[in-house]
């Protein structure tokens, strides 16, 4: 069994937990008074490379990472070095998340925040939604193509931007076949766990134009981004090396100011 098949074993044993607790009736509801979702494309598009930033405890490959005893507080940070959007990990067993990270998060900051997690059913979606995410990532990995195709349909129904993760030519096939306007390129296999960065120099050719393309993993500063950004990036997900560092908000600022050097807006837009 793959790792990520042992991720998800634990997450729909967590998730039957919770279904049992909180009906699907009581989740919309919720949803229904949770802040308008802000609008993810936006946010994501525009000069320079935007920089999303994670608030990730632990992780499979590394274990612990940092304890992150005010969430609310360290998406501050990440806000006020510019960043274009928050992601949150949600998933509990490896990478330390829950939902009241993303309900603090949410109540802190006004940029759009991502739910990270391994979404399987649309309850998860209306949970994403419940909690007040704008954003809500799908791993092709970790879904058959109906189940792709209905989720990500879902999510845009209940106003979330579908965030869809691919590793390979084949699965960028499957997101833009399913309708993904949002594709994020993930240099770790989380069939292995390894970091590649030259997986998107390899796989982005394959997405077509219009499509927001995001580098995510293994960004260590700013001459990865930068890096990223030459190989056609609009955007790029950093999460270890901001929650190990001393100072996120000024690494966070480093990075931006990387982004929108005029060196890297020839032949992007
Ligand atoms: O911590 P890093 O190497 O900067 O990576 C962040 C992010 O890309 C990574 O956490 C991630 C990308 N896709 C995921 C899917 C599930 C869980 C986590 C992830």
């Amino acid at each position: 069994m793959s790792v990520l098949d042992e991720i998800i074993d634990g997450v729909r044993a967590d998730l039957a937990e919770r279904q049992a607790r909180v009906s699907l009736d009581e989740l919309k509801e919720r949803a229904a008074k949770a802040p308008a979702a802000k609008d993810g494309v936006a946010a994501l598009k525009g000069d320079g490379v935007k920089v999303i930033c994670e608030v990730k405890r632990s992780s499979p490959s590394k274990g612990a990472l940092a304890a992150i005893a005010d969430p609310a507080g360290l998406a501050a940070d990440y806000e006020a070095g510019g960043a274009a959007v928050i992601s949150v990990l949600t998933e509990q067993r490896r990478f330390g998340g829950s939902l009241a990270d993303l309900e603090a998060v949410r109540a802190r900051v006004d940029i759009p925040v991502l739910r990270k997690d391994f979404i399987v059913t649309s309850y998860q979606l209306w949970e994403a939604r419940a909690y007040g995410a704008d954003l809500a990532l799908l791993i092709v990995a970790a879904l058959d193509q109906p189940a792709l195709e209905s989720l990500i349909e879902r999510a845009v129904s209940i106003g979330l931007t579908p965030l869809v993760e691919v590793h390979d030519e084949d699965e960028v096939e499957r997101a833009v076949d399913a309708g993904a306007k949002v594709i994020g390129v993930n240099a770790r296999n989380l069939k292995t766990l390894e970091v590649d960065r030259s997986t998107f120099e390899r796989v982005a050719p394959e997405i077509p134009d219009g499509i927001v393309k995001i580098a995510e993993s293994g960004i260590r500063g700013p001459h990865d981004l930068i890096a990223y950004a030459n190989a056609g990036a609009d955007a790029v997900l950093v999460g270890e090396s901001l929650v190990t560092g001393k100072d996120p908000k000024s690494a966070v600022s480093d990075l931006v100011a990387a982004g929108e050097h005029p060196a890297l807006r020839h032949g992007r837009g």
